[in-house]
């Protein structure tokens, strides 16, 4: 299925060890309006299958029926969004200010220690070891399991998972802050990750509406010269299907299939991940993974373009 979709909507995995403080972290930001998923409570609801494994004291999620419900939640809620705004005519500034409201920044916090398998952002909540410890003997766990948590925190393994999975991973150590700086934290790193994306995404469509002008004018060879093809997204936010480039360019391209209308590079809905493809210069291409420790106020966020 193919879907040009523009502004975009981010899935941000909160991601950490058990006991690092993902769900405390998240019910807080859920409060203040952000859209959060709580990957457990969303394993129970969709009757997730779920192996127990005695030994290890936890429980083994089926990831690839995990994956099904998530890409279709997903799904859901972009198109949710997407409804929202359509109607809206708001230049990409007014768009940007309008974001600074919780309930309309468009991302979906994903809150657990699997989310970064399902995202392609990741934000990794850090706890030293010690601190770790300590929280996670005072849930009454057993010595094994608080070991392996502990471990597991200290050698990376969250961390390096997300380098498997994520093509920006951000780090939060809250080992000796209180929970509502680790909220801030997370809140101006979402605000400032969106911003970045959306200006990325813009220059994106700007080398797509420029391709799109030249492909839409071979295709369709009987387009008089004196009323040529528009681009596929105008700007500001408008075409986001055939009907809307019908009504933005006053042609009727119904046997051009979308895919080529988005010219050259085509946004497409794959199993519920967005991931851009074709000749698009680069435009949207990150060779490694970013990784950054975040520092309040700190942070050059120009740096993450390149
Ligand atoms: N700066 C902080 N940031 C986050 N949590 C903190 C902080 N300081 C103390 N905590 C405490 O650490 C505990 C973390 O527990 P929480 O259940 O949120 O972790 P979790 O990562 O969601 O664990 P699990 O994966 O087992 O659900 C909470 O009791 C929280 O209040």
């Amino acid at each position: 299925m193919f879907h040009s979709s523009f502004p975009p909507f981010l899935t941000i995995a909160l991601t950490g060890t058990p006991g690092t403080g993902k769900t405390q972290v998240a019910k807080l930001l859920e409060a203040e309006g952000y859209q959060v998923l709580h990957l457990t409570e969303f394993i129970c609801s969709c009757k997730i299958p779920v192996e127990r494994d005695d030994e290890r004291d936890c429980n083994i999620v089926d990831m690839d029926s995990l994956e099904e419900s998530f890409f279709e939640y997903q799904k859901e809620k972009r198109h949710d969004f997407e409804n929202k705004i359509q109607n809206m005519s708001l230049s990409d500034d007014e768009f940007i200010q309008h974001t600074k409201q919780p309930k309309n920044l468009p991302v979906l916090l994903v809150e657990s220690h699997l989310a970064h398998c399902l995202c392609d952002l990741a934000v990794v909540l850090r706890s030293h070891p010690a601190v770790l410890k300590e929280r996670l003997d005072g849930r009454g766990y057993s010595e094994k399991k608080v070991q392996e948590n502990v471990l597991s925190e200290a050698i990376d393994i969250i961390l390096c998972d997300c380098f498997d999975y994520c093509r920006r991973v951000y780090e939060i150590d809250n080992s000796s802050q209180k929970i509502s700086d680790t909220v801030s934290c997370v809140k101006e790193l979402i605000h400032a990750l969106y911003e970045d994306e959306f200006l990325k995404f813009r220059s994106f469509v700007s080398q797509m509406n420029e391709k799109n002008k030249c492909k839409c004018k071979s295709k369709k060879q009987n387009i008089s010269d004196s009323n040529p093809a528009q681009p596929v997204v105008s700007s500001g936010f408008a075409a986001k299907s055939r009907q809307d480039v019908k009504n933005i360019s006053g042609q009727d391209l119904e046997d051009i299939p979308l895919a080529e209308l988005a010219g050259t590079i085509s946004v497409i809905e794959e199993e519920g991940v967005v991931v851009y493809e074709g000749d698009y210069d680069d435009a949207l291409d990150e060779t490694h993974p970013v990784l950054m420790k975040y520092i309040p106020g700190k942070n050059d966020w120009s740096g993450l373009v390149d």
